[in-house]
């Protein structure tokens, strides 16, 4: 069974088709990466997993349980998400941010246990931002309010991870350490990124959508080639095998 599912989901915003009948499956532990071209429909994918937004059709389903049918506390629980509209506007210190992960499992104004705080001390480390800890989010750089916002995600305890676009305003360092520890994290992870090498070598499959459309789904070796890169991104590039690990990496040229 898979953890997460998207069956047959489909969104339209007024007469327009966003997301056109998508089925996709993410297994426990497994990360699939959505790629797809600007404007392809992969944050409104992801919006419903998050249930920012209503499915016009079909279905996301966690266990094979209906997501729209469950209470939102319930959801809170099984999903956590790091959003491209996921601001934090108030300025908590980086620990009450992380602690706020936890809100999902606790009763009113019930204090975290101690298994709970060495949890966020774990995910703060995790993130290196840990020395950061007693810091307002406000003063914080893109970076390291992305982080914190990933330690967030991550204190939930999740059965599934959604992170649109994760790797924005890391540097590579922070990039790698994001991606390489996704593949460890447990939960199922659905994932969209535009640096097609960091997806090739992140995810165990790829996704590639097109005007809402899903035109292939695979291993990132099955997925990424130059015509596909053609037809889906409109770009001429070279695909080569890493050197180290194998996996398909997208060698560019600029045009003239
Ligand atoms: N509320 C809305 N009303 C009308 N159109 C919308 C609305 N929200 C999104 N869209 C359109 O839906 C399409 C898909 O948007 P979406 O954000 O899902 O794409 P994306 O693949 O995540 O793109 P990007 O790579 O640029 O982040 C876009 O053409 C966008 O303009």
């Amino acid at each position: 069974m898979a953890r997460l599912l998207l069956d047959g989901l489909s969104v339209s915003l007024g007469e327009t088709a966003i997301v056109r009948e998508l089925t996709l499956a993410v297994a426990e532990r497994q990360v699939v990466g959505l790629i797809g071209p600007n404007g392809s429909g992969k944050t409104t994918a992801l919006r419903c997993v998050y249930r920012a937004l209503r499915p016009s059709g079909g279905a996301v389903r966690i266990d094979d349980r209906d997501l729209t049918r469950m209470p939102l506390r319930d959801s809170a629980r099984l999903v956590a998400a790091l959003t491209q509209e996921g601001r934090a506007d108030l300025d908590f210190t980086v620990e009450e941010v992380v602690a706020l992960g936890r809100a999902p499992h606790l009763r009113g104004n019930q204090p975290l246990s101690a298994r709970e705080r060495e949890l966020c001390r774990r995910a703060m480390a995790q993130m290196e931002v840990l020395h950061l800890a007693g810091r307002g989010v406000l003063s914080l750089s893109g970076g390291e309010r992305q982080r914190v916002l990933v330690a967030r995600a991550l204190v939930q305890e999740p059965q599934v991870l959604v992170l649109d676009e994760p790797t924005n305003h890391l540097d590579l360092h922070h990039q790698i350490r994001l991606l390489s520890m996704l593949k460890d994290a447990g939960p199922g992870v659905l994932v969209t990124l535009h640096d097609l090498n960091l997806a090739a070598s992140a995810c165990d499959r790829l996704a590639v959508l097109s005007h809402g459309r899903l035109v292939a789904c695979g291993t990132p070796a099955d997925v990424l080639t130059e015509e596909l890169l053609r037809e889906s991104f409109g770009v001429e590039a070279s695909v080569v095998p890493h050197p180290l690990t194998g996996v398909p990496q997208v060698l560019y040229a600029l045009g003239p």
